[in-house]
């Protein structure tokens, strides 16, 4: 669905932001895309949106060169950006305004996810605060239906229950056709969403795993005494937390603040690992 290889994206006089990124987006799946602050997780999906251009690599959204601009294109992307303006009207009018630009929208998806966040298709969209405003601005996109849908800290600014009721909502929303991609600092509350990690780190993708390949060969947890030869990575705070090669242990909920700190201080040793179990599978 979005083919990037050797991209390489700066801003006007900046350093690089994006460099040698190859990544495969496949229908079907949920992303999480992380990074700590100003790594280019926000660039890199504008640039999958086709709001900005990269400087050099081959990339294509649905098969096409998204920087012509193609509305057949434009139409089956949508995102969700962290930042936003919507424009002061009653919520249904919203729909009314820009529902026509995606042959998939379902105005019955919208409004039923419109009661669901405890909304109002009334309401005015500048009388909400941020958080509900950006239930709408969810709601609008998951119902556009669209084939690639982008959310940039979609949790930020919800409340603890919406946060829950978010997951559920997006475990439904995602099928065989569609694409998702998350980018988010709340790690948590990707919980048992996403099935794939990307981790951009100093411009480059340092890490790039479906989720089942990570959990059927580590395990998070407490160690015990005689397996300290197997841990790959360890925090000493928080009562211990370890990763480890998993053996013959029962599977673990993947911790993916473990996992993530673990990329950044050992991408060689984590993706080797992995690699290694993958490549003899296979
Ligand atoms: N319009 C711009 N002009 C110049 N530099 C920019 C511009 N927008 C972003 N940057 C810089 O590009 C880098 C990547 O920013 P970006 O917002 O993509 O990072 P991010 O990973 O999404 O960060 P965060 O997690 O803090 O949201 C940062 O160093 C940022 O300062």
């Amino acid at each position: 669905m979005i083919q990037i290889k050797d991209l390489r994206f700066y801003y006007p006089k900046s350093k690089i932001i994006l460099d040698n990124i190859t990544l495969d987006f496949v229908p079907g799946n949920i992303y999480g895309l992380f990074g700590k602050n100003g790594e280019g997780k926000s660039t890199l999906m504008k640039i999958m949106t086709g709001l900005l251009f990269p400087k050099a690599g081959y990339y294509r959204v649905l098969g096409k060169d998204i920087s012509g601009r193609n509305v057949k294109c434009l139409q089956e992307i949508f995102m969700v950006p962290e930042d936003f303006e919507l424009p002061g009207l009653k919520i249904s009018t919203y729909e009314q305004v820009n529902s026509p630009f995606y042959p998939g929208f379902s105005r019955d998806q919208f409004y039923k996810l419109i009661e669901e966040f405890k909304l109002s298709a009334d309401e005015n969209i500048s009388t909400l605060s941020f958080g509900n405003k950006k239930k709408v601005l969810i709601a609008f996109g998951i119902a556009t239906n669209t084939k690639l849908l982008l959310m940039d800290e979609p949790t930020n600014g919800l409340d603890i229950p919406s946060k829950s009721q978010f997951r559920k909502i997006m475990a439904l929303a995602v099928d065989e056709g569609k694409c998702i991609i998350i980018s988010t600092h709340q790690v948590r509350d990707l919980h048992s969403l996403i099935n794939h990690i990307v981790i951009l780190d100093q411009s480059k993708v340092v890490f790039d795993q479906p989720l089942s390949n990570i959990s059927e060969h580590l395990w998070f947890g407490k160690p015990m005494r005689d397996e300290r030869e197997s841990i790959i990575y360890s925090e000493t705070s928080f009562g211990g937390k370890a990763m480890l090669f998993r053996q013959d242990r029962d599977e673990t909920e993947v911790d993916l603040e473990l996992l993530f700190n673990a990329v950044l201080s050992e991408s060689n040793k984590i993706n080797n690992a992995l690699n290694t179990f993958h490549d003899e599978a296979i």
